[in-house]
């Protein structure tokens, strides 16, 4: 844990379920490896997944079981930590590979950018060799010129324990990478023969494992699961599949057939998903089904409402899932055994210090301002007071302008899909800049837009179909919580349980109780194919809201409340395509050419809170209430680190 980060008050419900074969999930850590600095449930660093991760392979050994790690991709833009430096991920990969994961596949982040791309394929896939796979992920081989898989197709491997598996890497049907690399998409893939050869391989196959970033609920919008697991059950009818998932930042659980789910597990390093199952059928597996001494899973997989494909025969298998909070609170109490203090191994503690260097040596600290309150993405509704979208915009009409320009009349569009997460009171630091808007999409404009055009293109976009929703998750809990809690917090003893009878399993000699949870913080609070107990730490629910997927701020407009002939149409270009469609949809005749940059090109969605926070929350900086911080209860009331309504 980062020396300024806290600990959890309140801790996991029990002890994990331990199957045949074990798996833990991470995804979407979009370079979150310092952890949640300012909020409590979430604290834990890189490091201490490290030492978490090695007490609990020595655990699947003691068990006699199998354990592996996966992660499904999007490793950068959301953390100063892999986005302040020059390529993205220069310092964070480095970091983030000290996991000796099993399997893992790429995200969309990985293939925006052209030297991300090919950093991915020549150092990150190499690091991993054929533990990396991007079954429909391509890019042009610089030196030869030819496509090559950035990973590779396909991993066909044995467990310690001797299960016999398959495994694939597939991300959706992406469509916004640059031009150097090449997604298949799914229905393409599942036509290609040497994906249809694996699935038919000439060893034995105890168990297909289908991971990707990709959404693991076959309905979903951009999922591609569905077309995957149909291909693979229609030609091997009664061999488990499993999916791990991605990209929809969710936590969640889906069941395919009686031998085939799926689970999600969250993003930014706020989620660990834990998977067990018991049961697969293998003439040469070692491992105990249901092993001595810890629960063991015991659900059966029941399909809800599908229209996939079907195994016909019944089914042994039994599965557990569990979200797990990202804090030292919850991997001290899951690695069993190793107190607080002796959790840490050496290699955890030396990943630490890594990342507290790197955060110096990047300025991460560094302070643009006092932020007079919380704002959040999600828990309110739009542009409601404590919206982040409200801030935004101000701050947009306050820093957009161009000083050539500043009293012609201008509307400014972003798509709220670059705005990646809350934004604490108290300092606003250079890292916080890349948590809440980390990405270098600059402001262009057409200057001279009849403001009868230009009025209808936000609900052109809100409407779609010009752009897809960011997310469908109008009923899922996106489980921030923000804040910071009091200091002091972290002067006090390693917290204990006092639920479920678990005080018994934590540590005598650190068994001080102060400031005990006694009641569920608020957090995640998940509903799944599984029902509503897959969260590890039970949680209050945080009220969510959806929010469009434009946001627009005026500017210069006439005082009188009249409006203007025309404006200046500003927009990002990672939009443009967008925009141009939207108003050459109501009258208007617009190409590329028409399109300048209405401000430097270095003046970024990147840019634009730390130059509101010079201009807004400067004077606010010799009293900043460092390290005070508020929450929200279950009606979105403003809460104090205590819990105390403000
Ligand atoms: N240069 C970029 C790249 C992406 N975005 C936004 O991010 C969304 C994708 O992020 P996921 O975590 O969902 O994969 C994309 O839809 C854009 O909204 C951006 O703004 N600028």
């Amino acid at each position: 844990m980062q020396p300024d980060a806290q600990n959890a008050t309140t801790g996991p419900k029990g002890p994990l379920e331990w199957g045949q074969i074990n798996f833990l999930q991470t995804t979407d850590t979009h370079g979150w490896l310092e952890g949640h600095i300012k909020e409590q449930n979430y604290g834990a660093d890189w490091g201490d997944y490290v030492s978490f991760t090695k007490h609990m392979k020595k655990k699947a050994k003691n068990l006699g079981v199998d354990l592996l790690l996966v992660d499904t991709g999007d490793l950068h833009d959301g953390a100063g930590l892999s986005d302040a430096t020059t390529l993205n991920g220069e310092i964070s990969n480095p970091i983030f590979e000290n996991i000796d994961y099993d399997l893992l596949t790429i995200g969309n982040h990985e293939l925006y950018v052209t030297e991300i791309a090919y950093e991915t394929f020549s150092n990150f896939s190499k690091r991993y060799g054929d533990r990396y796979l991007t079954s429909n992920v391509q890019i042009i081989n610089p030196s030869t010129g030819e496509y090559e898989y950035i990973g590779k197709k396909y991993r066909y491997f044995t467990t310690e324990q001797g299960l016999r598996i398959m495994a694939f890497g597939v991300l959706f049907d992406f469509k916004g990478n640059s031009n150097v690399s090449k997604v298949i998409t799914a229905k393409n893939l599942t036509e290609e023969k040497w994906f249809l050869d694996a699935i038919n391989y000439p060893k034995p196959i105890d168990l297909f494992l289908v991971i990707g970033h990709n959404p693991v609920r076959a309905n979903a919008t951009t999922s591609t699961f569905g077309t995957l697991f149909s291909t693979i059950r229609n030609l091997r009818p009664d061999i488990p599949v499993q999916g791990f998932g991605g990209h929809t930042h969710i936590r969640d659980f889906t069941v395919y057939d009686n031998k085939a789910t799926g689970m999600e597990s969250g993003r930014y390093c706020e989620t660990l998903g834990w998977l067990s199952i018991t049961g697969i059928k293998s003439s040469s597996c070692k491992a105990e089904h249901n092993p001595h001494g810890v629960p063991h899973p015991t659900r059966p997989a029941v399909p809800l409402n599908t229209s996939l494909p079907q195994s016909k025969t019944p089914s042994s298998l039994r599965y557990a899932r569990r979200y797990l909070d990202w804090n030292r609170l919850t991997f001290a109490y899951h690695a069993e055994g190793s107190q607080d203090h002796t959790f840490d191994i050496s290699k955890g503690v030396e990943v630490t210090g890594d990342i507290t260097s790197a955060r110096k040596s990047l300025n991460l600290t560094s302070l643009y301002g006092c932020a007079p309150e919380s704002y959040c993405q999600f828990c309110k509704p739009f542009l409601a007071d404590g919206n982040l979208f409200g801030l935004l915009q101000t701050a947009l009409t306050t820093v957009v302008v161009n000083e050539s320009r500043s009293d012609i009349p201008r509307m400014i569009i972003i798509n709220t899909g670059s705005v990646r997460f809350d934004l604490a009171k108290g300092p606003f630091t250079y890292d916080d800049s890349f948590i809440v808007s980390p990405f270098k999409d600059a402001f262009q404009f057409i200057p001279d837009v009849p403001y009868e055009q230009a009025s209808q293109v936000l609900g052109i976009l809100n409407a779609g179909p010009f752009q897809k929703k960011r997310r469908d998750l109008e009923t899922r809990d996106f489980g921030f919580e923000p804040l910071l809690a009091d200091r002091d917090i972290c002067l006090d003893p390693p917290i204990t349980h006092d639920r479920d009878g678990l005080k018994a399993r934590s540590n005598p000699g650190a068994s001080i109780l102060r400031r005990q949870n006694t009641s569920p913080t608020p957090g995640y609070t998940t509903t799944d194919d599984f029902g509503t107990d897959g969260d590890d730490t039970v949680h209050s629910k945080i009220p969510y809201y959806a929010q469009p997927n434009d946001l627009q701020a005026n500017g210069s407009f006439p005082t009188d409340g009249s409006t203007p002939k025309t404006v200046d149409l500003i927009f990002l270009d990672f939009i443009q395509s967008y925009i141009l469609a939207a108003l050459n949809s109501v009258g208007g005749s617009y190409v590329a050419g028409d399109v300048s940059y209405y401000l430097p090109k270095t003046f970024t969605t990147n840019s634009y809170l730390p130059a509101y926070a010079k201009v807004a929350w400067q004077e606010n900086v010799p009293n900043c209430p460092v390290g005070q911080g508020i929450g929200f209860d279950k009606r979105g009331v403003r809460l104090d680190s205590m819990g105390v309504r403000i």
